[in-house]
């Protein structure tokens, strides 16, 4: 029984005997040729494409970025050199070609690696991907079978797809959930198609005969192979977008210097603790401090050690409170720690414990020179219809109270009203 064939085929650049019918528009070719070439052009056109927007993405510095665009220009031209065949030598349109293209998904694959800061198995990549193309030059110059060419390309390209699916994870992150899933599904996807495409020809080259419409078969996996790199390419730039607005979120939420919350992150904290506790009516504390004489440790030891004593006061608080205390870095060198459901006296033991926990010397001692520093605390508790602002102002104004009083020292806010949730006026030095 004779059997119709694939006439171009991305992974083989087969061009078998033709098959009827053949369009009106140019008798000599096939409707199967035809549609092969213009999904060949359409694919190299979404190739290109996708080369476009990753370039706008150059800037970034987001890992993997340079190796999925380097993959979609070795794409356009390993897709145009398949649509070549015929033109140009075997040699290129064959070999050449299938060899660009296994460049490509192993690219894609070492750029999602990289993204995901996991190994990229670079020596298993060149073994695996010679000996396909090893495979390709035997069933074309040696026994010519596109079949098992086909099989021996798929089985690469599938097994790289499936190896990028199984890489990344579902991110628990919002940010970060839907491009991880969209990749890990259509990389699975693909591989299984890739996988499907591989038995298929497998299966003919064991049984001629057996797919009785291979040519159509042949255009099926084609139109599918269309959307795999662009796939694979846009749930790329998806997972870099999203690495780039969680790097944004980050910067602008941490001061860059201490780590500790910036001030835009600590407000909106406030605001949201602030709005909990006025509707549930449970304490809410406020604890600001300033470094004492902070100008003179500056001055005396240059802005290094004055550097390194701010982050190491942002240590040492983080370790004196809870892991829902929310401690911020207002400006300079003043802090802000927000201590959801606490009472007046909790939160004045808190701010004693930060006082004595930040009464110390910086460690290890710069050029033998002890570097000693305290800070002066003002604490005040939230009141019933208070706002934030009138909180703030409050804490600020003890933390004025206990510089004055003679710094190194906790000072509580009086209260407003007198049965108002409120820390005694003494200071606690
Ligand atoms: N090293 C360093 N210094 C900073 C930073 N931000 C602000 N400062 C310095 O902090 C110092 C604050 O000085 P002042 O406002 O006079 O306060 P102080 O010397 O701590 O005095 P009191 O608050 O009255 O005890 C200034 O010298 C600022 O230059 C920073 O990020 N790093």
């Amino acid at each position: 029984m004779t059997r119709p064939r694939a006439e171009v085929s991305p992974d083989t650049g087969d061009r078998g005997a033709a098959a009827p019918p053949t369009t009106g528009l140019c008798p000599a070719m096939s409707i199967h040729v035809l549609s092969a070439l213009i999904l060949l052009l359409v694919t190299t056109a979404m190739s290109v494409v996708m080369l476009l927007v990753l370039t706008s993405l150059k800037a970034s510095r987001v890992v993997g970025v340079k190796e999925w665009r380097q993959a979609n220009a070795i794409a356009v031209l390993a897709l145009l050199l398949f649509a070549a065949r015929g033109a140009l030598p075997d040699l290129l349109t064959i070999e050449g070609a299938n060899g660009l293209f296994l460049v490509t998904i192993a690219l894609m694959y070492a750029g999602f690696r990289r993204h995901l800061g996991l190994p990229v198995q670079g020596a298993r990549l060149l073994v695996g991907g010679l000996l396909t193309l090893g495979g390709v030059a035997a069933f074309h110059y040696g026994l010519d079978s596109i079949e098992v060419r086909t099989v021996s390309v798929s089985m690469f390209h599938g097994t790289l797809c499936l190896a990028i699916g199984a890489s990344v994870p579902v991110s628990a992150d919002a940010r970060l959930r839907y491009p991880t899933l969209f990749t890990k599904v259509a990389a699975l996807a693909l591989g299984t198609a890739h996988g499907v495409r591989g038995l298929v020809y497998a299966i003919e080259a064991w049984m001629p005969g057996t797919f009785d419409a291979m040519p159509t078969y042949n255009l099926v996996f084609m139109a599918l192979g269309t959307l795999a790199l662009p796939a694979l390419t846009l749930g790329a730039v998806m997972m870099a977008n999203a690495r780039i607005l969680a790097a944004a979120a980050h910067a602008a939420d941490h001061d860059h210097l201490t780590g500790a919350a910036s001030r835009r992150a600590f407000s909106a904290f406030a605001e949201r603790e602030h709005a909990r506790a006025q509707g549930s009516g449970s304490p809410l504390a406020l604890l600001l401090f300033d470094v004492d004489h902070f100008k003179r440790i500056n001055d005396s030891h240059g802005h290094g050690v004055g550097d390194r004593v701010l982050r190491e006061i942002v240590e040492r608080t983080r370790e004196a409170v809870r892991e829902v205390d929310y401690c911020g870095r207002l400006g300079g060198e003043e802090f802000a720690v927000l201590l959801p459901d606490t009472d007046a006296a909790a939160a004045l033991a808190v701010a004693e414990r930060v006082r004595a926990a930040l009464d110390t010397a910086l460690e290890p001692v710069p050029a033998g020179q002890a570097v000693c520093y305290t800070v002066s605390i003002g604490v005040a508790m939230l009141e019933e219809g208070e706002a934030l602002d009138g909180l703030m102002a409050r804490a600020d104004a003890a933390l004025y109270k206990a510089k004055a009083g003679g710094r190194n020292r906790v000072v509580g806010a009086p209260a407003l009203h007198p049965h108002g949730r409120a820390l005694p006026v003494k200071a606690q030095d």
